[in-house]
């Protein structure tokens, strides 16, 4: 068996290799069982009745049309906290750059010259003194795998951290600090802190989560930072709050021509995940779950389809996708018990409107075509596959 893979960006070398020859191409057929991308919009994309998957080497997946892909059966995939520890750390430079002027500095110095360069350095380096960090309030609005690991690490730098998550994961609730307090909303976070650091997702409910009455409510020397999705702040009403001083300093991943060029902005080229460490982890991340996916039909880190894991024993097995619906489950083991197979093994979870099954059979090809097709000509029935069992 043979998976073509649609790539789009630069996909690290290391989640390429997970993908060996004898199993899988790249870019060599029109209709691909999957694709693997990074920032690559694919909301106009029609996709073919091949692709089974998208995975997103990364952390956001608004440029993929998740809901559509939902209604046509594709699993959607992302990288869950395999690039946060790259955006953490640029978080914490951008809150360093906030409180020191390091970079007007710098190319102060370099327009020193002649023998005296110290003297003048030492003369006029006052007008670059800063601030400090510690005891400065830091809100954390989103306390997923990025949010949480920069609220920790602000604490451990001595700030005063106030974080807010309604929908905050056990899992990560786990890994935040206690030193970390809860705010009940948002608004205890954009009126109280000295530095706001937003870290949700983008999506409908979301887009301009921060508009123009919450950008009222920031204090007059508060720094906003949003390294999680320009949509996320209304910039129209941030411009207009920025020239009527209503806070001092915006600074954002992400590029915007309105952005540009202001003397309160620092806009970024979308460097969050741009390490060499962070693209491997999510190459890796991607690249394994796809395959595992492809191989054995089983779903983890999907953001549209639930998590369903069974070992793969049998000679085969059927993945079906349908709607969630009720009686699907006695519907297919029917169509199977009538053709007088036996069910090896079995597996349904949903999410939402879709649910997954997994039926494993020891049959022949011939009889595992045949019980596929008759589950196909079932109501309700998205998609199925029959993967063959090569281990
Ligand atoms: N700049 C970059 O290169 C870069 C890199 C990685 C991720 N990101 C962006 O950062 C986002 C967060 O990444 P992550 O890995 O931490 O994701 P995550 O899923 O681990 O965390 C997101 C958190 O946001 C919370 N949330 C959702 N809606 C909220 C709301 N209205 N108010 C408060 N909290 C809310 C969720 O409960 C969750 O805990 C991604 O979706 C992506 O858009 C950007
Ligand atoms: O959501 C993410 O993970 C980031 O925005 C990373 O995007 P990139 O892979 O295009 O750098």
């Amino acid at each position: 068996m043979s998976y073509d893979i649609q790539t789009f960006n630069a996909i690290a070398k290391e989640g390429l290799a997970r993908l060996p020859e004898d199993c899988y191409t790249l870019n060599q057929t029109q209709h691909p069982d999957a694709i693997l991308l990074r920032s690559q919009k694919l909301h106009d994309t029609k996709f073919s009745k091949s692709i089974k998957g998208i995975a997103r080497a990364g952390a956001g997946t608004n440029n993929i049309p998740v809901d559509r892909c939902t209604k046509e059966g594709i699993v959607v995939f992302n990288t869950p906290g395999a690039n946060a520890n790259a955006v953490k750390e640029l978080v914490l430079a951008n809150l360093f750059l906030a409180v020191r002027p390091i970079l007007s500095g710098a190319n102060w110095v370099q327009t020193l010259s002649g023998p005296n360069t110290e003297e003048q350095a030492e003369a006029h380096k006052k007008q670059f003194a800063g601030t400090e960090l510690e005891g400065k309030k830091l809100g954390v609005i989103g306390l997923g795998a990025i949010g949480a690991m920069v609220a920790n690490d602000a604490y451990r730098l001595g700030m005063d951290v106030v974080g807010y998550d309604p929908f905050v994961s056990v899992d990560t609730a786990w890994s935040i600090s206690r030193h970390v307090h809860r705010a009940l909303n948002i608004e205890e976070v954009l009126s109280s802190a000295d530095f706001i650091t937003i870290h949700v997702p983008l999506t409908e409910k979301t887009k301009h989560l921060i508009g123009k009455k919450e950008l009222s409510l920031l204090q007059s020397h508060a720094v906003l930072l949003n390294f999680a999705r320009g949509e996320l702040v209304d910039a129209q009403a941030l411009l207009e709050i920025l020239e009527q001083d209503g806070f001092q300093k915006y600074v954002t991943d992400f590029a915007d021509e309105k952005l540009l060029h202001h003397e309160k902005i620092l806009v970024l080229p979308h460097l969050g995940a741009s390490t060499q460490e962070a693209e491997t982890n999510c190459a890796i991340m991607a690249a394994t779950t796809l395959a595992n996916f492809l191989e054995t039909g089983n779903i983890r880190h999907s953001v549209n389809f639930p998590t369903v894991e069974i070992s793969f024993h049998s000679p085969f097995r059927l993945a079906i996708v349908h709607q969630n619906v009720p009686n699907m489950l006695g519907a297919i083991s029917t169509v199977v018990a009538e053709l007088g197979y036996n069910i090896d093994n079995l597996i349904n979870r949903s999410r939402e409107e879709i649910a997954y099954t997994l039926v494993d059979l020891t049959v022949t090809n011939e009889q595992a075509k045949h019980a596929e097709k008759k589950i196909q000509q079932l109501e309700h029935i998205l998609s199925t596959r029959l993967i063959q069992n090569l281990t």
